[in-house]
C-alpha cells in the first residue's frame, strides 16, 4: 500500500511539475491579455461637474446583460456624487444604440434570460427616475431598446436627417412592454404612440423632430453636445430637491409600473420570448441582419 501511495505521489508530483513547466513555456509563448476595454465610458467636466457617459459596445452597442450593468452601475455612481447632469451618448459614429441584444433573447436559458431582463428593468428604472437632469445626444441610429434609453433621458437631440428613431418590436413580431409604451406616450402623445407602436414605424430624425419624438436637430455630434450641455446648464439655479421630486412627480406612472410590476413583468417576458412562435421570429430577424 505504501509503495502504492508513493507511486502515486510522485506521479502526481511530476504532473504537477510537468504541468508548471508548460504552463510557463505557454506564459512566455502567449501574448500580453487583451486589455480590458469599458462598455460604458464616463467622463465627468471639471468645471461644470456634467457627466457624458459614452455607449461603447461596438460594432451596434446592442445592449446585453454587460453593458446594461455597467450603465446602471455608472448611473448609480452618478447618483451616489451628486451628479450636476448626464448626457449619454455613443462612440459609434453611425449607431446610438441598435437596441436590446437579440442574441440575447434567442436561444437563451431561463436564467440568462432572467438576469437580461432584470438588469434592463432595474438599469431602466435608474435611468428614468435618475435625480440629476438627463440628455440623450442621439448621434446614429436609435431603434427600440436604443429609443428606450432616449425617451428615458429628459432632453433629446438627434443629429440629422439621415439617422432614426422609433419603436419597431412590432416588425420583429415583439410586443413593447407597458413601460416602453408609457415612456412613448409621455413624449408623443396617446395618438402618436398608437400608430407608431402598432405599425413599429421608424422615424428619420426630421419626423421625430415633428412629433415630438425628439427636441431638437443638429447636424454632427458636437452640435449635439453643445446643446446637451446647454439643457443641463438651466437648471443651476433650481434647487435640486424640488427637480428630483417634481420629476418624480412627473414620471410616476412609469416608476410605479415598475416598483409595483417587475416581478410579473420578468413572467411576461419570459412567458412571451420563450415561445417556439416568437423564437423563430428572431431567428429569422437575425438572419436578415447578417444578410444585409
Ligand atoms: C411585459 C413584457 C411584455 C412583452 C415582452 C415581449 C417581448 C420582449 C420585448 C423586448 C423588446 C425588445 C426591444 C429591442 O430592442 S429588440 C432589438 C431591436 N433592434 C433592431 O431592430 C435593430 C436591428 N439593427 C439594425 O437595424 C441595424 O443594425 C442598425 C440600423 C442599428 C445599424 O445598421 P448597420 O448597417 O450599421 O449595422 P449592421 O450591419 O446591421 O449590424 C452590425 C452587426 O450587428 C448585429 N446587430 C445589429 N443589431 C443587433 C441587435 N439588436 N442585436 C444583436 N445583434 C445586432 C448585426 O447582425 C451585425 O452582425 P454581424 O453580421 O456583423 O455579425
Amino acid at each position: 500500500m505504501a509503495v502504492v501511495y508513493r507511486s502515486w505521489k510522485a506521479l502526481t508530483q511530476n504532473a504537477i511539475l510537468t504541468r508548471s513547466v508548460s504552463n510557463s513555456l505557454r506564459l512566455y509563448s502567449q501574448k500580453p491579455p487583451a486589455p480590458v476595454v469599458p462598455l460604458v465610458n464616463v467622463e465627468v467636466d471639471d468645471k461644470s461637474g456634467v457627466a457624458v457617459v459614452t455607449l461603447n459596445r461596438p460594432p451596434v452597442n446592442s445592449l446585453n446583460t454587460p453593458l446594461l450593468t455597467e450603465l446602471g452601475a455608472a448611473i448609480k455612481n452618478l447618483e451616489d456624487n451628486k451628479s450636476r447632469g448626464m448626457i449619454l451618448t455613443s462612440s459609434s459614429d453611425t449607431v446610438f444604440s441598435a437596441g436590446l441584444d437579440i442574441l440575447e433573447m434567442y436561444n437563451t436559458p431561463k436564467d440568462q434570460l432572467s438576469a437580461f431582463w432584470t438588469t434592463l428593468q432595474s438599469t431602466w428604472l435608474s435611468l428614468y427616475r435618475s435625480s440629476f437632469p438627463t440628455v440623450a445626444a442621439i448621434n446614429g441610429h436609435s431603434p427600440a431598446g436604443g429609443c428606450l434609453l432616449a425617451l428615458s433621458c429628459e432632453y433629446r437631440v438627434m443629429v440629422g436627417p439621415k439617422f432614426s428613431i422609433g419603436l419597431n418590436e412590432t416588425q420583429l413580431g415583439i410586443v413593447a412592454p407597458p413601460w416602453f409604451v408609457i415612456c412613448m406616450r409621455d413624449v408623443i402623445g396617446h395618438r402618436q404612440t398608437e400608430l407608431a407602436l402598432t405599425t413599429g414605424r421608424l422615424f428619420s430624425a426630421p419626423e421625430a423632430l415633428k412629433i415630438g419624438l425628439i427636441d431638437s436637430m443638429v447636424s454632427n455630434k458636437a452640435e449635439a453636445m453643445a446643446e446637451a450641455q446647454k439643457f443641463i446648464t438651466q437648471f443651476a439655479k433650481i434647487p435640486p430637491l424640488a427637480r428630483k421630486l417634481t420629476k418624480e412627480s412627473v414620471r410616476g406612472e412609469g416608476i410605479r409600473y415598475m416598483e409595483d410590476n417587475m416581478i410579473d413583468d420578468l413572467q411576461i417576458f419570459m412567458d412571451l420570448v420563450t415561445q417556439p412562435k416568437i423564437q423563430k421570429g428572431l431567428e429569422m430577424y437575425l438572419a436578415t441582419l447578417k444578410k444585409k
